[in-house]
């Protein structure tokens, strides 16, 4: 079972200050969903009410076709990891497992075992005493052994060093693959993650930028790759999102599609074209526009 994402005209107010504006989208169930968004862009706030966390101040939400605050079918079945943990500091891991275990109908023992081995996590320790990456790897595992039908892991890999992230992002592929659910993972880290999103949301001072999926994000612009002179005059003009140079070569992303004449004159240049980083769209989309 997995939880699809209904949102239309969505604003969440903090008193004076508008943290969501106006939002719409939908997230049909059964996938896997990257939200980004620069600091303060509303990630947390979106998600907090997704999870029935906070009412809505206007608009309208629906999880799994219903509005998520205080409805206990809906909130049963979303799981929100923040990094903080949300968590008692004063518990011993173990105990935190099995709170866990009794409130989520779908716990998984015998992945939260897996899980426990893989990141070493120990059992006995209290949560205070754990290390910042420990502690989100016992995020990683309350959310992933919950096997809730919309899981949200909201930044909680951050305080993760790489080799237990790459495990984190394995695990979840494998899991999702096995059990097909519907997970949204809001991060800074987007090169290394976005391989698994098979849609991204963009979120910008409280608005939808883009809402599409991952692979036609990813042709919105171009990597063109070759002798560096040659690079630079093939895209003089063009919008440069990024440029890299190595010795000799050089590495331009532009946005915007080539025309198939501008593909051709590319190859006869000794050009190689590729997909654009999708960090680097991301950076293009959000990034401070003029007031007019
Ligand atoms: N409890 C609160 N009271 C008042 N304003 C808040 C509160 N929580 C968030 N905000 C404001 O709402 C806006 C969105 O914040 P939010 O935490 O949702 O962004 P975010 O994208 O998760 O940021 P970050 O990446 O830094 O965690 C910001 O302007 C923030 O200052």
């Amino acid at each position: 079972m997995n939880f699809g994402i209904d949102v239309t005209g969505l604003c969440l107010d903090y008193g004076d200050t508008r943290a969501l504006d106006d939002m719409t989208f939908s997230i049909a169930g059964g996938k896997i969903v990257g939200l980004l968004g620069r600091n303060g862009s509303g990630k947390t706030s979106l998600v907090s009410v997704l999870a029935a966390y906070r009412p809505e101040t206007a608009g309208e939400v629906r999880v799994n076709g219903q509005r998520p605050f205080e409805n206990a079918a809906v909130m049963s079945g979303v799981c929100l990891i923040r990094e903080g943990g949300d968590v008692s500091d004063t518990s011993r891991v173990s105990t935190v497992l099995d709170f866990a275990a009794r409130y989520r109908a779908s716990w998984d023992w015998e992945l939260a075992n897996k899980l426990v081995d893989r990141f070493e996590l120990p059992l006995r320790k209290r949560v205070r005493a754990l290390s910042r990456g420990t502690k989100s790897a016992l995020g990683v595992v309350l959310g992933m052994a919950s096997r809730a039908p919309l899981t949200i892991f909201d930044e909680v890999h951050l305080g993760m060093d790489a080799p237990s992230r790459y495990a984190f992002y394995e695990e979840l592929l494998a899991d999702y693959l096995a059990h097909p659910r519907t997970f949204i993972l809001s991060t800074h880290l987007i090169e290394e993650v976005s391989s698994l999103f098979e849609e991204v949301l963009i979120i910008d001072k409280g608005q939808v930028v883009l809402h599409e999926p991952t692979e036609d994000v990813r042709e919105r612009g171009v990597a063109v790759t070759g002798p560096a002179a040659a690079v630079d005059t093939f895209t003089e003009g063009l919008t440069v999102l990024n440029r890299q140079q190595l010795g000799g070569s050089a590495q331009v992303t532009v946005f915007g599609e080539l025309s198939d004449d501008r593909q051709r004159a590319a190859k006869t240049a000794g050009l190689e074209l590729g997909p654009v980083p999708l960090q680097d769209l991301f950076v293009h989309l959000t990034k401070p526009r003029e007031r007019t």
